[in-house]
């Protein structure tokens, strides 16, 4: 199994480009099942948990062609639907969160859709409702087997209806849109989660032939039509990844500059940052951050009380940057308040944080407070394991500013979400080395 040895506590420099969004890859890769027609999408980053993605596509009879790195086309006119009741298909949709947004579309264009219990990261509770009470409300047929973790919906032809969904949940919320282009009738979401990635779903799907309006608001209004075309795509820069190098450039004390951001689509993104003292610049459509070889100020209140950092619903802070934002602090002058809404357990890495000497106080599964070192005690070398991808990278920003050499396992985890995170810091004078354990 890889491992990633850092010597920390070199200041980086130079360029580097974002790679494309990992969540609205896994969600505009599975609408190409919603047509027989040829769909060609660009910006698609070369990640585990995306190219498990295609691999299942593949497996399900979708002719796939390399048409350039990271561009591809797909065209879904010959499918294998008995391979979603396969073992093989059991084995491998379990292994990333994605693979659920598969059901929707087929759902949609063949009356039926099947999956096992979706991976993706163990932080905590990851109920499934709002997907599968979305296709209830337009008509479906749900059956789960207990014993095999495996769901289906079946429907002979989906009716649009009017839906208010519990939660925003974004994946919910692909799935249902996904189902309901090609329903009879005009469906309605109130509550729809409505970030950048699910409004260029609805982009790509209205470039398809669907009827998608609201779209960037949390009501969507969708008639249904009966068949879709193909289209070109292209996917956005990811914000997760964009707000990792910020966080990373602070930490290191190293002077970069963010490529080709789309600074359009990072909503609260930079300003979250700002409050904890970090300088970024617009250049253009780049993020420059200059080295912060004085360390960073935290911000307070306009009352004088402590920050808090807390994830919501798009337009809210995405809880994907908490862990980041975390780390962060730790070197920063004050001390804020994380409070990680959304997920239970995506907190208990800090206990790995602790012991390479951050001043941190876990109040509870959802909070911790975090006191920061003003860089006048660095961080100690470690040996860790990433449990999830944003704690993995989050670890990997501490081992790069920490003194000594440290030492990550599981890096499978960061894998999944960071495109050759490891040749990608080498250009920028980072020394971390890929060995084999
Ligand atoms: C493949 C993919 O795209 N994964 C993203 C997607 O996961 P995913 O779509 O699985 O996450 P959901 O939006 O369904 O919700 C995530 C969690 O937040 C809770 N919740 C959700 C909405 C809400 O209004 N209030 C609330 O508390 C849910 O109960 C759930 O436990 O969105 C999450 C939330 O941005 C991100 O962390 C994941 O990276
Ligand atoms: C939680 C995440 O991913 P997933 O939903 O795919 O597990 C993430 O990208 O931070």
């Amino acid at each position: 199994m890889s491992t990633f040895r850092i010597e920390g506590g070199h200041q980086l420099k130079g360029e580097v480009h974002a790679q494309g969004a990992k969540n609205e890859a896994l969600q505009v890769l599975c609408a190409v099942l919603l047509t027989n027609e040829k769909v060609v999408i660009s910006n698609i980053p070369d990640i585990i948990d995306v190219n498990k993605l295609i691999e299942l596509l593949e497996s399900l009879g979708v002719k796939i062609e390399r048409l350039a790195p990271n561009k591809m086309s797909f065209q879904a006119d010959n499918l294998n639907l008995d391979y979603l009741t396969s073992d093989d298909f059991k084995a491998g949709g379990k292994a990333l969160r994605g693979s659920i947004m598969m059901v929707g579309p087929l759902l949609g264009r063949f009356g039926k859709g099947y999956i096992p219990k979706p991976g993706g990261d163990k932080i905590g509770r990851r109920r499934l409702d709002t997907h599968f009470e979305g296709f209830i409300k337009l008509g479906a047929t749900f059956r789960y087997n207990r014993e095999e973790h495996f769901y289906g919906v079946e429907a002979e032809q989906l009716v649009g209806a009017d839906m208010l969904l519990e939660e925003a949940s974004v994946t919910g919320t692909a799935n249902i849109v996904m189902a309901a282009v090609l329903a009879k009738g005009t469906t309605t979401i109130y509550n729809a989660a409505c970030e950048p990635y699910l409004q260029q779903l609805c982009k790509m799907l209205n470039s398809m032939g669907a009827k998608i309006s609201g779209v960037g608001s949390n009501f969507l209004t969708i008639e249904g039509v009966e068949t879709l075309t193909g289209c070109d795509h292209r996917i956005l820069p990811d914000m997760i990844e964009i707000g990792s190098w910020i966080g990373l450039a602070a930490m290191t004390k190293s002077e970069l500059t963010i490529k080709n951001v789309g600074w359009e689509h990072l909503g609260v993104i930079p300003n979250t940052f700002k409050r904890l003292g970090i300088q970024l610049e617009k250049r253009g459509d780049d993020i420059y951050i200059p080295a912060h070889t004085q360390g960073y100020e935290i911000q307070s209140f306009i009352d004088g009380s402590i920050l808090t950092i807390a994830d919501a619903p798009w337009p809210g802070l995405t809880p994907d940057l908490l862990s980041v934002i975390l780390v962060v602090a730790t070197q920063a002058r004050g001390e804020v308040l994380i409070h990680q809404k959304m997920f239970e357990s995506r907190l208990f890495f800090v206990d790995k944080l602790i012991d390479m000497g951050a001043k941190i106080i876990l109040c509870d599964p959802h909070r911790a407070v975090v006191i920061g070192h003003d860089f006048k005690s660095q961080l100690k070398a470690t040996r860790m394991s990433s449990p999830d991808i944003r704690a993995g990278i989050s670890l990997l920003i501490a081992a790069l500013s920490a003194q000594g050499t440290s030492v990550i396992q599981n890096i499978d985890q960061i894998d999944r979400g960071y495109e050759r995170i490891d040749e990608r810091l080498r250009a920028l004078g980072a020394k971390i080395d890929r060995v084999d354990e």
